[in-house]
């Protein structure tokens, strides 16, 4: 054991457990998995996990976007084989080559995230043109995930792919949330908020969801192409000004906007829209549907376990030392469960990066709780992001326990300093705790799972 004199057995086990509860939530909402365990083929019908039957009489169309379609693509071939008649998903054009590769029957497309752009609207165009024309007795399988809203698209008529692309970029960098962007999106576009159900009509459509937006609002993961809007015109613009960016609004968007509010541009299709009637919109990951894996594992293994909420944001620094108290509580009063206990959550925090390190929320988190978790024993906390990059790193995250503080001080380094200059990549690299997996393939946003353990973990 490295660091013996520097950790408890008690810990270095707890964080041994942590780091298996965080990549079993990886592992659960891989997309190929994913599918397989959703959807099966029994004689001519396709049967949804629910129990939902869709009966499979004429042409199997597969479409979809987003950064893990490529892995959703590969489980659907699994399960569908040669019942696919054909097909075309977008993917990062990183990915292309090797997604190319697995699949036989659906056709790949690169394109470009987060900002759309032509690719994005060749891929965009490609799909509708799929999905046109079909007929009552056929079925669209539609496969989106996030990055989905970047990586196609069909801009509404005379709207400019690149003005739309930066008016998206100016609203994240001015801090918008993932609604209110897609909002705005959906309102330019003849492919989003709805638009590709419609195009798909009468066929009828079976539409496999991975969710990387908290809180899992099927109308905002991918801009919710095959699902109803709820949202309008007014919202859109609401959003805009909520911003400050009506008066650099590019004239293309100013104008269907305007003509939007008043009447003359039509709206995304609304619930109760017949075209949905035949529509079967399904979440098939997310980061709920993990987190309940991870209790499953976390119960298997002995372990009292509460999940806390998938719906964790806020400052990752802020949030570890709120963290931090519950495992304290944990072990001083057995509150909400007593060891050997897991407590998990999920969510996605921000950082307001406001030093020149390198790090990610995760691995600010994971350095802060290690801060708040200074010399307490039997606890140990990981952090990660379920797409295996914590912001601009190639790590996942980070494991700490309470004897992390003293090690780093052992190695010369201040914990404080390195949070401060949000620098937690090269804590880890200098204090050891990085989590490595790789580039995953899919997101569900991120983890956190605390460990505490009894006395003696070995009894
Ligand atoms: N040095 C840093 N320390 C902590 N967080 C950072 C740092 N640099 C960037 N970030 C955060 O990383 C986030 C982007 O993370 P990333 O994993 O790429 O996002 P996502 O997976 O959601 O697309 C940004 O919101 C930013 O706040
Ligand atoms: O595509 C999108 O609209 C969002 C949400 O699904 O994903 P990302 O944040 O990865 O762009
Ligand atoms: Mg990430």
């Amino acid at each position: 054991m490295k660091h013996r004199s520097l950790v408890s057995e008690a810990s270095e086990h707890a964080r041994m457990v942590a780091v298996t509860l965080a990549l079993e939530g990886v592992a659960v909402a891989d997309p190929a998995k994913a599918v397989e365990n959703y959807v099966r083929l029994e004689g001519d019908e396709l049967v949804l996990r629910d129990g939902t039957r869709v009966g499979l009489r004429g042409r199997v169309i597969v479409v979809g976007a987003g950064k893990a379609t490529g892995g959703m693509a590969v489980g659907i071939e699994k399960v569908l084989g040669d019942r696919i008649s054909g097909g075309v998903i977008s993917v990062p054009e990183d990915l292309v080559e090797s997604v190319s590769k697995q699949l036989s029957r659906i056709q790949v497309v690169g394109a470009t995230h987060p900002r759309a752009s032509r690719k994005s609207v060749e891929a965009g165009e490609r799909i509708v043109s799929t999905v046109r024309g079909l007929r009552e007795e056929d079925t669209v399988i539609a496969l989106f995930s996030g990055g989905g809203s970047a990586l196609a698209e069909l801009p509404a008529e005379g709207v400019d792919i690149e003005e739309l692309g930066e008016l998206s970029v100016k609203l994240m960098k001015a801090g918008a949330d993932i609604v209110e962007l897609n909002t705005v999106r959906k309102h330019l576009s003849r492919f989003k908020g709805g638009w590709l159900a419609k195009h798909a009509y009468p066929a009828a459509v079976v539409a496999l969801l991975i969710s990387d937006v908290v809180g899992d609002r099927m109308d905002t993961i991918a801009s919710g192409p095959t699902v109803p809007d709820p949202t309008t015109y007014q919202d859109a613009v609401a959003v805009i000004r909520k911003y400050r960016l009506e008066d650099s609004l590019p004239q293309s968007i100013r104008r269907i906007l305007e003509d939007g509010l008043k009447g003359l541009a039509p709206e995304t299709p609304k619930p109760g829209d017949p075209a949905f009637s035949r529509v079967h919109n399904r979440i098939i990951a997310s980061n709920t549907l993990s987190l309940n894996a991870m209790a499953e594992k976390a119960k298997a293994m002995g372990y009292n376990t509460v999940i806390l909420t998938s719906l964790l944001e806020g400052e990752a620094r802020e949030v570890a030392k709120v963290l931090a108290a519950i495992a304290k509580e944990v072990l001083k009063t057995g509150n909400p469960v007593s060891p050997p206990a897991v407590i998990l959550a999920g969510g996605e925090t921000t950082v307001t990066v406001k030093g020149k390190g390198l790090g990610g929320r995760n691995q600010e988190l994971a350095l802060s709780a290690a801060i708040a978790l200074k010399g307490v024993d039997r606890v140990a906390l990981v952090s990660i992001g379920s797409d295996g990059r914590d912001g601009p790193t190639d790590v996942a995250g980070a494991v700490v326990d309470g004897y992390t503080y003293q090690r780093a001080l052992a190695k010369g380094v201040r914990p404080e300093e390195y949070l401060e200059n949000n620098d937690s990549y090269n804590f880890f690299r200098v204090v050891g705790g990085h989590v490595k997996t790789g580039y995953t393939g899919t997101n569900v946003n991120d983890f956190v799972v605390i460990v505490v353990e009894k006395e003696n973990p070995w009894e």
